[in-house]
């Protein structure tokens, strides 16, 4: 690979007559971290989309990981791509065990049947689990467990096919605040580590960027506010256009606050 691992040119999304992306051109290379930060409504989740093909755009183009979005079997493409996010938790069977979901995501599929695994796939989700602070959730069934354990098990399950792009959508929404400390160092360690994948978060805050996440994108009704290395996005200025109110922005140890200016 050339480093590229995502690129969009000019890509708009049209549903019902209504523009969700308009003209959006991104490039990710290899081992960036980025955030996609911007307030309800943006089109960050359909960004995301596009990034996990999942969702083809109406105008445009989009490469993943060198290959052509509307040229490429995405199916082949899919597993090369780790994506947490509600969407995929929601369609979770409600009897699924915590180490089926994370053993199922070596065949892209949700719903354990009687696919065989090999002992190397039982070692590396065991270990997946425990990185990420699940080793006593293994036989839990999804469904039972609370918001913070679901989203670090998600987070497992996206690992789980040593996937070369990491997608989270909102991978800390819903948590207290004990969570989203723990789940945003976590995630820092993940951003930390040379070995792992090229990652793009979602999120509507930046005290949820982890330290060591490299660079951003905001988004306001379907349009690109801004973009590029964190230190140059997350200005005053531009959260402010962002999210149509007058903010201040500080940084403390690597974290972001922002908060409205009165
Ligand atoms: N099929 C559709 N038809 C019409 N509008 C849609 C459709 N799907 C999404 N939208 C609208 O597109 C906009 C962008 O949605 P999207 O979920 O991408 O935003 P978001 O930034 O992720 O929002 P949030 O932060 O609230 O999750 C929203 O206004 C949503 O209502």
């Amino acid at each position: 690979m050339t480093g590229e691992v995502l690129q969009l040119h000019g890509v708009g999304v049209t549903r019902g007559g209504a523009d969700l992306l308009r003209d959006v051109t991104w490039t990710v290379n290899e081992n960036e971290r980025w955030v996609i930060v911007g307030p309800n409504g943006a089109g960050k989740t359909t960004l995301l989309q596009i990034a996990a093909a999942m969702l083809h755009p109406t105008r445009g183009s989009v490469e993943i990981l060198e290959e052509e979005i509307g040229k490429t079997d995405v199916f082949e493409l899919r597993p090369r791509i780790g994506l947490a996010s509600s969407a995929v938790a929601e369609r979770v069977p409600t009897s699924e065990k915590v180490i089926d979901l994370v053993l199922t995501a070596s065949y892209a599929i949700l719903g354990r049947w009687q696919e065989e695994y090999e002992s190397t796939d039982l070692t590396r989700a065991l270990a997946l689990l425990d990185a990420l602070g699940c080793s006593d959730l293994i036989r839990r069934t999804f469904s039972t467990l609370s918001e913070g354990e679901r989203k670090r098990v998600q987070i497992a399950r996206a690992l789980m096919p040593d996937p070369e792009l990491l997608l989270l959508d909102e991978p800390a929404a819903g948590l207290d605040l004990g969570g989203r400390e723990d789940l945003v160092s976590r995630l820092a360690g993940l951003a930390d580590d040379p070995a792992a994948p090229t990652m793009v978060m979602v999120t509507h805050h930046v005290e949820e960027v982890p330290d060591g996440f490299t660079h951003a994108l905001l988004l306001r009704k379907g349009e690109v506010v801004a973009q590029g290395k964190v230190d140059e996005v997350f200005t005053e200025e531009h959260l402010t256009s962002c999210f149509g109110l007058p903010l201040t922005i500080d940084r403390q140890n690597g974290r972001w606050y922002a908060r409205a200016v009165r």
